[in-house]
C-alpha cells in the first residue's frame, strides 16, 4: 500500500505539460501560459501625467508659495489620446489630464487642486503648491521592453490577461488542455434522468460529479460511458474512450468478485500501483492504458471525488501546464471534536468560517454524498494520531 505522499509523487512524476497551442486572448482565462512572455514594448509607452493638472518646468515655479502664488500663462491643453503640439518653455503652463503625454521640457505636474484659475486673469493659472511632487509616470516604469511580463506556467487570470492586452498579444501561447474520458462501472447504475429505478438500482452520481470536477480542474471531458460488471464490458467501454490523455473509471476497483477494473488494466495496460493508505479512497489503481494515464477511482461517491481532488486534479493541472498544481494548504482550528482512528491519513470534509474554524460536514462515511455538500476544505487527520479534541489545529486543503 502506498503512502499519500509517495502516491502523489509517483503520479506527478508520470507526465509533464502537454503541447503548446495559440489561444485567442478572450478564451485564455484559466489557462497556463506555455512560455515566458517578454514585453516587446515599454509600458507605459510614453511619459504621462499621473493627475489632472498643469504641466510646468519645476524651476519656473520653485519660488511660489501658498501666500504668494505664481501666475503662469496656459499655453496649450493636452488631453489623453493627443500629443503635445510643441515643447513647454520656462515660465509656461499646459493644462494636462491623467494619462496624457508629458510635453518636452516639462518635469513636473501640479495637481489641479493645488492651482487656481481666476476670471480676472483669463488664460493664466496660479500655482499654489508646486513642490508636492512631479506626478509624472515614466515610460517603461510599469514594465520595460525586453523584461519578463509573465513567467511560464502561470495561470492566466484577469490581471495577466490585462497585461497581455496592454502588450497587444492577441494569441496567447498556452498549454493544451488534457482530454479526459470517464467510465462509470456497475450493474446497479442507471443514468440520471433515465428510467425508473428497479429494486437494487441507483443513479450514476459519480459520472456527473466527475465531469464537474474535471471541468473545474481545467480538463476537457471528451467521452463518458458506462460498463456492466464484466471484464469484457469494462475493456470494451475503455476501448471506446481511446485517444484521451487521461482515463478515469469509478467503481469495480476493490476486491469483490465483480470488480474487474484492475484486472483489465493489468491485462491491457500497466498497473503502477493499487491502494493508498488514505481514508476515504484506499483502493485506487493508477497506471497506463493505450497511451493514456489511467485512474481507477473507488466507486463510493465520496471516495471517488476525494481521490480525484487528491490525485487526479494535480495531474490534470500539471498536464495543462500550471506551475501550481496543488490546492493551497492552511491551518484550521476544529470547532468540534474529530474522531479519527490511526492507520490511514484521513481527509475530512469540513466547512470553515472566516476565522478558519472548521466544522466537519456531518458523518464521514464514504457513501455519504451529503458529506460533500458545503465542504470548503479537507481537514487532514494524520495516520499516527487518534481522536482530535475541539480546538486542535490541523492542516487542511482549501477546495474553494
Ligand atoms: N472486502 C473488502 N471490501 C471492500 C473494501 C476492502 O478493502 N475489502 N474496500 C471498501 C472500500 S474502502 C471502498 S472505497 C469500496 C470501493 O469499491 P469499488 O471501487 O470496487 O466500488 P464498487 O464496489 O463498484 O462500488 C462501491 C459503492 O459505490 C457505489 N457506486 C459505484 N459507482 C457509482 C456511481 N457511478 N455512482 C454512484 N454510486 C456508485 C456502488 O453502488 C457501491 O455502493 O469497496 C469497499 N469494499
Ligand atoms: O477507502 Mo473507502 O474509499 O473508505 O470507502
Amino acid at each position: 500500500m502506498q503512502s499519500y505522499d509517495a502516491a502523489l509523487e509517483r503520479i506527478l512524476a508520470s507526465a509533464g505539460p502537454l503541447e503548446t497551442e495559440l489561444v485567442p486572448l478572450e478564451h485564455a482565462r484559466g489557462r497556463a501560459i506555455a512560455e515566458e512572455i517578454l514585453a516587446l514594448c515599454d509600458l507605459p509607452p510614453f511619459d504621462n501625467s499621473m493627475v489632472d493638472g498643469y504641466a510646468v518646468r519645476a524651476a519656473s515655479v520653485g519660488g511660489a508659495s501658498e501666500e504668494l502664488g505664481l501666475s503662469l500663462p496656459i499655453m496649450m491643453e493636452i488631453p489623453a489620446g493627443s500629443w503635445p503640439t510643441r515643447p513647454l518653455q520656462a515660465g509656461e503652463a499646459a493644462r494636462i489630464f491623467t494619462g496624457a503625454p508629458i510635453p518636452e521640457g516639462c518635469d513636473a505636474v501640479v495637481m489641479v487642486e493645488d492651482t487656481e484659475e481666476s476670471e480676472d486673469e483669463p488664460g493664466r493659472v496660479t500655482l499654489r503648491h508646486p513642490g508636492s511632487g512631479s506626478y509624472i509616470r515614466r515610460r517603461g516604469s510599469d514594465i520595460a521592453a525586453g523584461s519578463v511580463a509573465i513567467p511560464a506556467g502561470l495561470t492566466l487570470g484577469a490581471g495577466e490577461l490585462g497585461l497581455l492586452a496592454a502588450l497587444n498579444i492577441t494569441d496567447v501561447p498556452c498549454v493544451r488542455l488534457p482530454r479526459v474520458g470517464i467510465l462509470s462501472t456497475g450493474d446497479e447504475l442507471i443514468p440520471v434522468g433515465q428510467a425508473t429505478l428497479q429494486p437494487g438500482q441507483i443513479r450514476d452520481s459519480n459520472g456527473p460529479a466527475l465531469v464537474a470536477a474535471i471541468e473545474e480542474a481545467g480538463g476537457v471531458v471528451v467521452g463518458r460511458t458506462h460498463a456492466k460488471d464484466t471484464p469484457e464490458a469494462v475493456a470494451e467501454a475503455l476501448a471506446q474512450l481511446a485517444g484521451c490523455d487521461v482515463l478515469i473509471s469509478s467503481g469495480g476497483v476493490s476486491v469483490g468478485d465483480h470488480d474487474h477494473v484492475k484486472a483489465v488494466l493489468e491485462a491491457q495496460g500497466t498497473l503502477d500501483f493499487w491502494r493508498i493508505a488514505i481514508k476515504p479512497g484506499k483502493p485506487l489503481a493508477f497506471g497506463t492504458l493505450g497511451g493514456a494515464l489511467f485512474f481507477g477511482l473507488p466507486g463510493n461517491p465520496v471516495s471517488s471525488l476525494v481521490t480525484f481532488e487528491l490525485f487526479v486534479r494535480p495531474l490534470l493541472r500539471k498536464l495543462a501546464g500550471h506551475t501550481r498544481v496543488l490546492r493551497p494548504q492552511v491551518t484550521v482550528t476544529l470547532a468540534t471534536p474529530l474522531p479519527h482512528a490511526p492507520g490511514r491519513r484521513e481527509f475530512v470534509r469540513a466547512s470553515v468560517d472566516s476565522d478558519l474554524h472548521a466544522t466537519p460536514t456531518g458523518l464521514q462515511g464514504s457513501h455519504r454524498t451529503s458529506s460533500m455538500v458545503g465542504a470548503d476544505v479537507l481537514v487532514i487527520a494524520h495516520e499516527d494520531h487518534g481522536d482530535y479534541p475541539a480546538g486542535a489545529t490541523l492542516p487542511a486543503l482549501v477546495l474553494r
